[in-house]
C-alpha cells in the first residue's frame, strides 16, 4: 500500500486566527474519502493546502511522497498540473472558449505528460458530452453541463489525486448520484485517490471512507 497524502504537524491560520492544527493524517493510494464538517470548519482551507494553493505556517504536506509545501511556487504549480485534478465550486472554465477548447487547454497543462487520446474519448463519452455540447461556448452551458466538463478536465491527465469541493451543489439528486458514480469509476480506472468535500451527508455512501474534519483537526470550536 502506498501513501497518497500525508500531513504531519500541519498548522494554518488566516491572519492569526488558527483554522487547522492536524498532528497527523494520511490516505492510501486508490482510496476515496468523503470529508465533511460544518460551514467554516476549514474544509476548503485543507483542500487548498493539499493542492499547494496555500502553504501552512508549519508542518509538512506530502503528496505522493513530495513535500509540496517545500517546493518553490513554480515547481508547486508544475507538480499540481501533473499530479492533481481539481473540481471546485467555481469550475474555472473560460466562458468565451468552446467546451472543446476548454478541454484542449487543460490538456496543454499536462505538465509534460503524454495525453492519452483514448482516455480523452472515454471520458467525453462517459460524461455524455455530445458534439453539440463540445461546440458550445462554456458560458452557454447549464450548471450541470459545466460540472461534467469540469470533471473531464480534472481527470484528463490521469492525476493520481483528485480533489473535489462541493462539485454537485447545483444538481438534482439523480444527476448528482450519476455524476459521483462517473467521477469515482473514472478515478478507479486510473487508480486515483479521491477526496470529496460536501455538506450533503447523503452522498457519503458512494465513498470507501467518511471523515469529519473535527476528528483530525485539533483547533477548538472548528
Ligand atoms: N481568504 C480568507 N481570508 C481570511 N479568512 C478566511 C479566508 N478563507 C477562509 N477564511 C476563514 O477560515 C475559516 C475556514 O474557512 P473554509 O472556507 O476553509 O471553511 P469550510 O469548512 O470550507 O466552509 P464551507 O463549508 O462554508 O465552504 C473560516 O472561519 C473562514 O472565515
Amino acid at each position: 500500500m502506498t501513501v497518497a497524502v500525508k500531513l504531519t504537524d500541519v498548522r494554518f491560520a488566516w491572519q492569526q486566527a488558527p483554522v487547522l492544527d492536524i498532528p497527523e493524517w494520511q490516505l492510501t493510494s486508490g482510496d476515496s474519502l468523503f470529508l465533511y464538517g460544518p460551514s467554516g470548519s476549514g474544509k476548503s482551507t485543507l483542500l487548498n493546502l493539499l493542492c499547494g494553493v496555500l502553504t501552512p505556517q508549519s508542518g509538512q504536506v506530502k503528496i505522493l511522497g513530495t513535500a509540496i509545501n517545500q517546493l518553490s511556487p513554480g515547481k508547486r504549480d508544475r507538480f499540481r498540473a501533473r499530479h492533481i485534478g481539481m473540481v471546485f465550486q467555481q469550475f474555472n472554465l473560460l466562458p468565451y472558449l468552446s467546451v472543446k477548447d476548454n478541454i484542449a487547454l487543460a490538456a496543454s497543462f499536462s505538465g509534460g505528460r503524454q495525453l492519452d487520446a483514448d482516455w480523452r474519448h472515454t471520458l467525453i463519452e462517459r460524461l455524455e458530452l455530445t458534439d453539440d455540447i463540445l461546440q458550445r461556448k462554456a458560458s452557454d452551458l447549464s450548471v450541470g453541463q459545466q460540472q461534467r466538463v469540469a470533471v473531464v478536465r480534472a481527470l484528463l491527465n490521469k492525476p493520481e489525486l483528485i480533489i473535489a469541493d462541493e462539485p454537485t451543489s447545483a444538481l438534482d439528486s439523480d444527476l448528482r448520484d450519476h455524476f459521483i458514480e462517473l467521477l469515482l469509476s473514472s478515478a478507479e480506472q486510473s487508480n486515483a485517490t479521491v477526496i470529496f468535500v460536501s455538506h450533503d451527508k447523503d452522498l457519503a455512501r458512494h465513498f470507501d471512507h467518511h471523515q469529519n474534519l473535527a476528528e483530525i483537526n485539533q483547533v477548538e470550536g472548528r
